[in-house]
């Protein structure tokens, strides 16, 4: 790859009329950052580069470097990392230091990090002055191959996940492969729930991938780019959540987002969370949907493939986790929408799952 080029060994192109974006897949992209802000904002000359204690260290000089060298005037701004940064009150620092910088309308910020940077930073990019363009620099297997597509912004309360917060679609995503090097191994691991969910709700037939990725003979860079795609087409399908399309991508989340807040925020990854969510999606997809025994099984061995939970501990109380399940976005009207399988690669939203069978499927976890 030659040096300062925007084009990238893959990109995906997001199609959503006005907001439309493409996703650059490969390795080496970080540094055609400066090159891309140019392409998409040559008029704008500041912006915030938005990052993580772990992430900034690896990462910031050669994003800020390529910034620079393109002509804009940077300002870098680390939060903490972990889950625990995806607050009202890290996103009010945030904008602070925006403001300090002399951020103003022209200006646009660079999320440089995981999901959590995504989440955060595209909030502040949504909120600081009304509303300002962002370049998503997803620095995880998770955040490559979901969060930082589709335009989901936000943070946390304590009570439960992402409750506050905005859609804002990137005007850019640069997925550098070779920052996920340095990802250790949990981190890495985990972002493969999302992986397996985009299989189990779209495509069965990217399974024989993902057994080679664990197998370590698998081509990571192909995995990442048809996992974006996935994305990309749902949300192009249902942009807004509105269709019952989009909501698909909340399979295994229902119950996952519950234990994530309900474990405490950061003690579970988000992919670790969910992990055990699809289990307990599995168990009710075969209770109450068609999905076979083999299938639910075939799900449990791939999440176990990458070292993910699949086993709830006693610490998480059943009737917590509903009460906060009882706040999933997905609610409606007092009754719970679900997302099951019908078969591995399909899946549907459901209205006539009951806490009962919540309660069961929890039980049917724990061991
Ligand atoms: N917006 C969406 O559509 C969407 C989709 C899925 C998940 N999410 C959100 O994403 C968040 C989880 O994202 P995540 O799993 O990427 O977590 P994360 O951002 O916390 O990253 C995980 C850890 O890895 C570190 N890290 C990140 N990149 C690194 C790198 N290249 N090298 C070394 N360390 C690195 C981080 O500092 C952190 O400690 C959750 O808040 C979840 O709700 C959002
Ligand atoms: O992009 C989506 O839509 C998703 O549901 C992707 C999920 O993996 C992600 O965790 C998302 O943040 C969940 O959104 P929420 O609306 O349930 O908070
Ligand atoms: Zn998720």
């Amino acid at each position: 790859m030659p040096e300062n080029t925007s084009q990238p060994a893959h990109s995906v192109h997001v199609d959503l009329g006005s907001r439309s974006y493409r996703v650059d897949v490969g390795r080496g992209l970080l540094k055609n950052l400066g090159a891309v802000a140019n392409e998409k904002f040559g008029g704008r000359s500041t912006c915030a580069v938005i990052t993580d204690s772990k992430v900034g260290p690896l990462y910031a000089a050669t994003a800020v470097a390529s910034l620079e060298a393109a002509g804009k005037k940077v300002c870098l701004i680390t939060v903490p990392s972990g889950e625990a940064s995806k607050s009202l009150i890290v996103a009010e620092n945030v904008c602070s230091e925006m403001a300090r910088a002399g951020l103003d309308r022209k200006s646009f910020a660079v999320a440089l990090g995981g999901g959590v940077i995504g989440d955060l930073g595209g909030f502040c990019a949504s909120i600081y002055q009304r509303g300002i363009p962002y370049i998503q620099v997803p620095t995880t297997v998770l955040s490559q191959v979901d969060s930082s597509v589709g335009g989901k912004t936000g943070v946390n309360l304590p009570d439960a996940k992402n409750m506050v917060g905005s859609f804002h679609q990137p005007a850019h995503v640069i997925a550098d492969i070779d920052t996920l090097s340095s990802l250790p191994k949990r981190e890495f691991n985990e972002g493969f729930a999302e992986i397996i969910k985009h299989a189990c709700i779209r495509d069965a037939a990217m399974l024989p991938l993902i057994d080679e990725v664990i197998a370590g003979t698998g081509d990571l860079t192909e995995l990442i780019r048809q996992n974006i795609a996935i994305k990309a087409r749902v949300v192009e399908a249902d942009e807004y959540e509105t269709l019952g399309i989009r909501a698909l991508l909340n399979f295994g989340h229902t119950l996952g987002h519950a234990i994530e807040a309900d474990a405490g925020y950061g003690k579970l990854l988000h992919g670790e969370a969910i992990s055990l969510g699809l289990r307990a999606a599995a168990v009710l997809s075969v209770k109450l949907s068609t999905l076979s025994e083999a299938g639910a099984q075939r799900i449990v061995d791939l999440l176990k493939g990458f070292e993910l939970p699949v086993v709830l501990g006693e610490e998480v109380e059943t009737d917590e986790l509903l009460r906060i399940a009882r706040m999933d976005k997905k609610f409606d009207q007092g009754r719970i929408r679900f997302v099951l399988l019908s078969t591995l690669g399909e899946a549907f939203v459901s209205k006539e799952v009951t806490e009962d069978d919540l309660r069961a499927a929890i039980a049917a976890i724990r061991s």
